[in-house]
């Protein structure tokens, strides 16, 4: 299966804690990490292999989005931080959205991340 993954600025080293809190199982899963630019050079850093895409306000949520739309994703975690303002605020909301339209699980805090990740195996594919 493969999972996106995107993170505000605010919130990457919550992403990198998420994920360090999951690496075994990961592993297990056969997972595929993609991530926006940023994002993932922080999971590099952390020791998980993932393709990176362009960096969130370079199009890198629109690339994601366009994943989505042609169902190459199982499930997006996207950690936004809620408390910043965003120049590529229009992609956010455009990858939420095709996420709605094709009915892919999409976390957007820790809570519902973790409780998606417990279940991976479930949907495993
Ligand atoms: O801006 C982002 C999501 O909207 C994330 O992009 P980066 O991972 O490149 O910081």
């Amino acid at each position: 299966m493969k999972i996106a993954l995107i993170a505000h600025d605010g919130k990457k080293a919550d992403m990198v804690h998420f994920l360090s809190g999951f690496k075994q199982k990961l592993k297990s899963s056969n997972v595929q990490l993609v991530a926006t630019g940023t994002t993932g050079l922080h999971i590099e850093k952390a020791g998980f292999e993932v393709t990176r895409v362009l960096s969130g306000p370079l199009g890198g949520d629109a690339q994601i989005a366009a994943m989505a739309a042609q169902k190459e994703l199982d499930m997006v975690v996207f950690f936004r931080d809620p408390l910043d303002k965003h120049p590529h605020e229009p992609d956010v909301q455009m990858l939420m959205r095709i996420c709605d339209v094709h009915h892919i699980p999409l976390a957007t805090n820790l809570a519902s991340a973790e409780l998606m990740f417990k279940h991976l195996n479930t949907i495993s594919k």
